[in-house]
């Protein structure tokens, strides 16, 4: 597998031509049948990824064949790199596709795929080497496992250096160990390419490390887009907050501030008794305050599992837990775990810190956390 800066994919991209090549969608709307999306408006800079995520059906894929052009845009317009594709055919738009499906020619050997259309003529020596490929360019693609048919598919996509690159779940068939090593590979490429990617996913772990920004789209309505940690550690509304993988959700009542407690803290609590309290009012939305409830979202990563008896720390916000379970998940421990006040809570540990702690199943917790790390949904 290539290397993070492996020379081949810095020659790759430099073969790539230059050039502004921004995308934008101007209240775009996409449809398949009677389905249709809701307009959508976005600023794609030339090298910039967007990740897309969102459940079945929530339109990606459409969205995809359109900025091809295999759907007709059902409103709106459609820019890259100041040129108007809206109703361009697929053949003239210079966009590289990576299908669901792999989509190669079945009868045809790799290499032969890779030459197809824009790869007749175009250097392909850095790219076979940076995606690994190059054992079975005189195979078939029936001869290949999925997974490396996924990656000659991923090739073909980038095979000539197009305007924009589609990819469509490019990792779904990627074995779990090869695929960070991929993701890694492929993040080098993007961010060499110098030209805009859209990227469909239904793993956070992609979106995250591959989007610049990242989008969310639930039935056909973009719920949110932005730079991709404002998006994961600044989700939106709830949908979005389940969507980038926020372990925690704790639906919580908003309590008066206790006897003598500063008028600007924020007492969050269950049934009554106090749960978190936090400094200053202003970081709960104006309608939870209305409603007087809100949700507290904190990723699993951003809650430190430590022994019961460590001593507090300023400026933490430390909750007494109960370990319920903890499974290895590839280089983390989850830990599940029950706050007093009977949620559950996840947190993450690395092998040593989860090794040091010492503890079972039934045995008492403090879960840290920087109450920056928190955020308040309505
Ligand atoms: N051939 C079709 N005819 C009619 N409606 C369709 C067709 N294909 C998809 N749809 C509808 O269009 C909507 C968008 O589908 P799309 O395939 O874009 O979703 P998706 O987000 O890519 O889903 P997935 O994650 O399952 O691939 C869905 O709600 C689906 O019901």
């Amino acid at each position: 597998m290539a290397a993070l800066t492996h020379p081949a994919a810095t020659a790759f991209a430099a073969r790539s031509r230059p050039g502004a090549a921004d995308l934008v969608l101007r209240g775009l709307q996409w449809g398949v049948g009677a389905w249709r999306s809701s307009p959508a408006d976005l600023h794609l800079a030339e090298g910039q990824t967007l990740a897309l995520l969102g459940h079945n059906g929530a339109g990606k894929s459409a969205l995809l064949d359109t900025l091809a052009g295999f759907l007709p845009a059902r409103a709106g317009s459609l820019h890259l790199g100041g040129r108007e594709l809206t109703h361009l055919p697929p053949e003239q738009r210079r966009i590289g596709y990576m299908f669901q499906r792999d989509a190669l020619f079945p009868h045809w050997t790799v290499r032969r795929n890779l030459r197809f259309g824009r790869g007749a003529q175009a250097p392909l020596d850095a790219l076979i080497d940076a995606l690994d490929i190059g054992p079975w360019l005189d195979l078939l693609p029936g001869q290949l496992s999925g997974g490396q048919r996924q990656r000659v598919a991923l090739a073909r996509a980038l095979v000539g250096a197009p305007d924009l690159l589609l990819l469509d779940e490019p990792f779904s068939a990627i074995d779990p160990e090869s695929r960070p090593a991929l993701r890694l590979t492929v993040a080098e490429l993007l961010r060499q390419r110098g030209r805009p990617t859209v990227l469909v996913t239904h793993d956070p772990t992609d979106a995250r490390l591959l989007g610049d920004q990242v989008g969310v789209l639930d039935n056909g309505r973009l719920l949110q887009t932005g730079l991709a940690q404002t998006v994961f550690e600044r989700p939106a509304d709830l949908r979005t907050a389940r969507l980038t993988g926020v372990d925690n959700l704790w639906p919580l009542e908003l309590l008066e501030p206790a006897d003598a407690a500063p008028a600007d803290m924020l007492r969050l609590g269950l049934n009554g008794q106090t749960v978190l309290v936090l400094p200053g009012r202003a970081s709960a939305p104006p309608n939870a305050l209305a409603a007087r409830r809100c949700t507290v979202a904190v990723r699993a990563e951003h809650l430190q599992a430590l022994r019961a008896d460590t001593p507090p720390q300023d400026d933490a916000i430390d909750l007494d837990a109960e370990l319920i379970d903890a499974r290895c998940e590839g280089a983390l421990w989850r830990l599940r775990c029950v706050l007093r006040c009977g949620l559950q809570a996840q947190a993450f540990a690395l092998p040593a810190a989860w090794r040091s702690l010492d503890v079972r199943a039934g045995d008492a917790l403090l879960l840290r956390l920087r109450p920056q790390d928190l955020h308040l949904l309505p």
